[in-house]
């Protein structure tokens, strides 16, 4: 049986050490660090994500505020709104959850966001300071995962890693990071994705794979090699009987998976907590401005 990458426990460990520096803060009578989530029309799963930020916010001690927007909502109202967020002496980073509807442009949007205050590291200000390995905020997903990694001691240099998806936010960014020169990377990256044929003939030679797709179970134990480790991004809702109505369904068959991999993480429990204690971090460089000091 494969060892848990615990991200739920490795997320409380870092909301911990972040609560404990705004303890200290705030009792040095400044005010405590605040992040701001813009949030456009009710799509279940994005506002179950944005809740718990705000409910992480509470946690570490920082100030939060939640702008929702119905999904009619104009880009030059959301512009607006950005550009008073840019101004605001009072917030340190905020956040555009996406996706945002059709009739936004979402790269408008991420441009319009100053990198200062782009603690999604989703700016490609920001993007391209992480691919040319200068200080910046990395996107809190591809920094969770690393964080994990870290946190765990696996070893990722010289490693052939495989990812699957290449997504602004995971998969593209992910495939930069595990190549860096920092630990964890070093390793050598195949970003594959949905042109690429018969993915099982890299994922079998991958040292470590990292699944950022969506689509429930699609990574079986026949597809990855002894002693793998293995990461799942993907989050689905499968509806079911429960209460919910729905559970939460990863990209990795966990079941048949968990018996050859050495390492791997749950769904839920394991990227998605991560991804959100990142983003309290990036919140904090922003307020103690460790990134961009002008
Ligand atoms: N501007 C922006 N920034 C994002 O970081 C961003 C986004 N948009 N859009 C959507 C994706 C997805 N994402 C997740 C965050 C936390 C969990 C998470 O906490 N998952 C829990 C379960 C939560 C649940 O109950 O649904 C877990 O895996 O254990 C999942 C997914 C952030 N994203
Ligand atoms: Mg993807």
């Amino acid at each position: 049986m494969a060892q848990i990458l615990d991200g739920l426990k490795v997320s409380k460990e870092i909301k911990e050490e972040i609560r404990i520096e705004v303890e200290k803060i705030v009792q040095n009578h400044r005010r405590p660090p605040h992040l701001v989530a813009i949030l456009v029309g009710k799509n279940g799963a994005s506002m179950t994500y944005v809740n718990n930020k705000i409910k992480d916010c509470h946690e570490v001690g920082f100030r939060s505020s939640l702008l929702e927007f119905p999904s009619t909502v104009s880009e030059a109202e959301l512009l607006e709104k950005i550009d008073e967020l840019n101004k605001s002496k009072e917030v340190d980073g905020f956040i555009v959850q996406l996706p945002l509807p059709p009739q936004i442009d979402q790269e408008k949007i991420i441009m319009a966001i100053d990198p200062r205050k782009d603690v999604d590291g989703f700016h490609p200000e920001n993007f391209g300071k992480m691919a040319l390995e200068m200080d910046t905020f990395l996107p809190a997903t591809p920094f969770g995962i690393l964080t994990l990694l870290e946190r765990y001691q696996i070893d990722t240099k010289g490693k052939h890693c495989v990812i699957i998806g290449r997504s602004r936010i995971v998969g593209k960014p992910m495939s930069i990071l595990m190549g860096r020169k920092d630990f964890p990377g070093n390793s050598t990256v195949t970003l594959t994705h949905s042109y690429t044929p018969h993915i099982e003939q890299y994922t079998l030679k991958a040292d470590i794979v990292i699944t950022a797709l969506g689509d429930p179970n699609f990574l079986k134990a026949n597809m990855i090699k002894d002693g793998a480790v293995i990461v799942d991004v993907g989050i689905t809702r499968v509806e079911d009987d429960s209460k919910k109505g729905y559970r939460l369904v990863g990209d990795v068959d966990f079941e048949s998976c968990n018996d050859k991999a050495s390492w791997i993480t749950p769904v839920p429990g394991g990227v998605g907590p991560m991804t959100r204690a990142m983003l309290m971090k990036n919140t904090l460089l922003a307020y103690k401005t460790s990134v961009y000091n002008d």
